[in-house]
């Protein structure tokens, strides 16, 4: 499987934030995409997650399930925001995340005792979700990524909010993930320690182009 976007751009009402992006990922790599604040990153990963349109340029999956119509029906997107309703609890929101996303073809969801164990937060699955610390929320929206299994996955910022030994779990979930094959495109102001790594440095429109591809 690859994932190959070609000459990407995207517009945020009238303006033109990036332009002619490529890149290529083949399973088990990861695209880590840094820059400033604004550069475009999130907007990024929202085109990639099919969630924006692209102004111009292709994103396709090669050698993927032939029923796929786009990338973004293979993967997760983890947001800013953690996309958990704070009034449910934890196991009530990824059991909605389970059901909802479903799996992908080729691999199965981990059920949620483990899920949550995987983010090391085992016994706190009964508590609303608005009752966490903001690390433990971010955590448990990690656990989301686990409970159905999609190939990509999408992450703005992921470790935003999270204590050092959190950041060491998470870089070994996504080095997990890659090793079974997947593929990550993460936007991060700080190192991941994630292995197999290319970088996109967002540079911000300057009329020319948007990013540099480089390998970190
Ligand atoms: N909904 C929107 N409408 C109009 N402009 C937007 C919208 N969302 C973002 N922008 C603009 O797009 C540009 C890129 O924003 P984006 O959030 O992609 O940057 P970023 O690199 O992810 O920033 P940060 O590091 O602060 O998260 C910014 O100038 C922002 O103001």
């Amino acid at each position: 499987m690859r994932l190959l976007a070609e000459g990407l751009s995207a517009r945020r009402g009238e303006d033109l934030i990036f332009n002619d992006i490529s890149f290529a990922l083949s399973a088990g790599e990861a695209l880590v995409v840094t820059g400033p604040n604004g550069s475009g990153k999130s907007t990024l990963l929202r085109v990639l997650a099919g969630l924006l349109m692209a102004e111009k340029g292709s994103l396709k999956l090669e050698n993927g399930p032939p029923e796929m119509r786009h990338p973004s029906e293979l993967s997760h997107y983890l947001g800013h925001r953690n996309a958990m309703k704070r009034e449910l609890t934890v196991a009530e929101n990824l059991s909605f995340w389970k059901n909802f996303m479903g799996d992908s073809p080729g691999g199965s969801g981990r059920d949620l005792v483990e899920a949550v164990e995987a983010v090391g937060l085992p016994g706190i699955a009964h508590l609303p979700f608005g009752y966490l610390s903001a690390g433990q929320q971010r955590r448990m929206a990690m656990a989301k990524l686990l409970v159905a299994h999609r190939p990509i996955w999408i992450l703005d910022e992921p470790t935003a909010a999270l204590d050092a030994g959190a950041d060491r779990l998470f870089a070994g979930l996504v080095n997990a993930h890659l090793d079974q094959g997947g593929i990550v495109v993460a936007a991060t102001h700080q190192p991941l320690g994630l292995e197999r790594t290319g970088e996109l440095r967002m540079t911000g429109f300057a009329g020319v182009g948007g990013g540099m591809w480089h390998d970190a």
